[in-house]
């Protein structure tokens, strides 16, 4: 089997006396998509944390592409290509949708004078091109404020493809998204997935979203793993019904 494109291995962080997460071991193969579940508190966005570098792990190592990046800083972790969205999104509320997309650039590998420059229009392009992507075309020259909860989160996640990313952590991508949004977020997924190529490793808290979406899903339970399997090994999974499903 080929080399994973994220290994994380025996990765344990605490904070002060909580456990967040105890000797995790999880790998995320390139081209697929994973799914992280697990119970309010268990410590998947720890994880996440720990991946993209926003703080130092106590032990264990974390692989991107085979090299050790546990101990690199989040700007060099986003160059490599592996970048991540958030929970609660983060976008420029006062900016329309385009100037988000080309402020969202300097991930991929700009360099300070660039960032003074105007703008390229195939940057410009590129940027109306993906809002097209996640259905925000019409809304292109809106203030992002004014959009609904569900439309920011659509455009964090066309601002993330903006860097052409290798892989994609998306927190809680359907997290207050009305219905009919996220049928139409899962399929942007998929596609990006598959046309755009990038992998994802993704926490979701909706069963029939990261059901429907993942090909391999990791359950945490109280900081550690306690299960992995495809969908339907998961959701029949007993440890996992115990300390997850049977609340959902
Ligand atoms: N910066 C921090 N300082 C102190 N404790 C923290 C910090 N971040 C996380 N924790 C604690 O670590 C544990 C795991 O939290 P984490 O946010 O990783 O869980 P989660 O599975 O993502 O939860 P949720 O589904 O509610 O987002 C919790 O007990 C949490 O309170």
């Amino acid at each position: 089997m080929s080399q994973p494109l994220i290994a994380v291995e025996k990765v344990s962080k605490s904070f002060g006396g909580v456990r967040a997460n105890s000797a995790v071991s999880i790998t995320v193969e390139e081209g697929k998509i994973t799914g992280l579940i697990g119970p309010n508190g268990s410590g998947k966005t720890t994880l996440f944390n720990s991946i993209v570098g926003y703080h130092p792990i106590d032990s264990g190592s974390i692989k991107f592409e085979g090299r050790e990046i546990s101990k690199l800083l989040v700007p060099q972790i986003a160059r490599l290509g592996l970048l991540r969205t958030f929970q609660q999104t983060r976008i420029y509320a006062e900016m329309d949708c385009v100037q988000n997309m080309l402020i969202s650039v300097p991930h991929r590998n700009a360099t300070l004078t660039d960032m003074f420059r105007a703008y390229p229009a195939e940057l410009q392009d590129e940027a109306e091109h993906l809002l097209e992507f996640v259905g925000l075309y019409q809304k292109r020259h809106l203030i992002s404020g004014d959009l609904s909860f569900g439309q920011q989160k659509l455009l964090e996640f066309a601002m993330a493809l903006m860097n052409k990313p290798k892989v994609l952590l998306l927190d809680e991508p359907t997290a207050g998204i009305n219905p009919t949004l996220i049928n139409g977020l899962i399929d942007r997924l998929k596609r990006a997935n598959q046309e755009f190529g990038i992998t994802l490793f993704v926490i979701e808290h909706n069963m029939r979203v990261v059901m429907n979406l993942a090909e391999n899903i990791y359950c945490l339970a109280h900081g550690e793993l306690l299960a992995e399997g495809h969908p339907e090994e998961i959701q029949n999974d007993q440890r996992v019904i115990d300390a997850y499903l049977g609340a959902h």
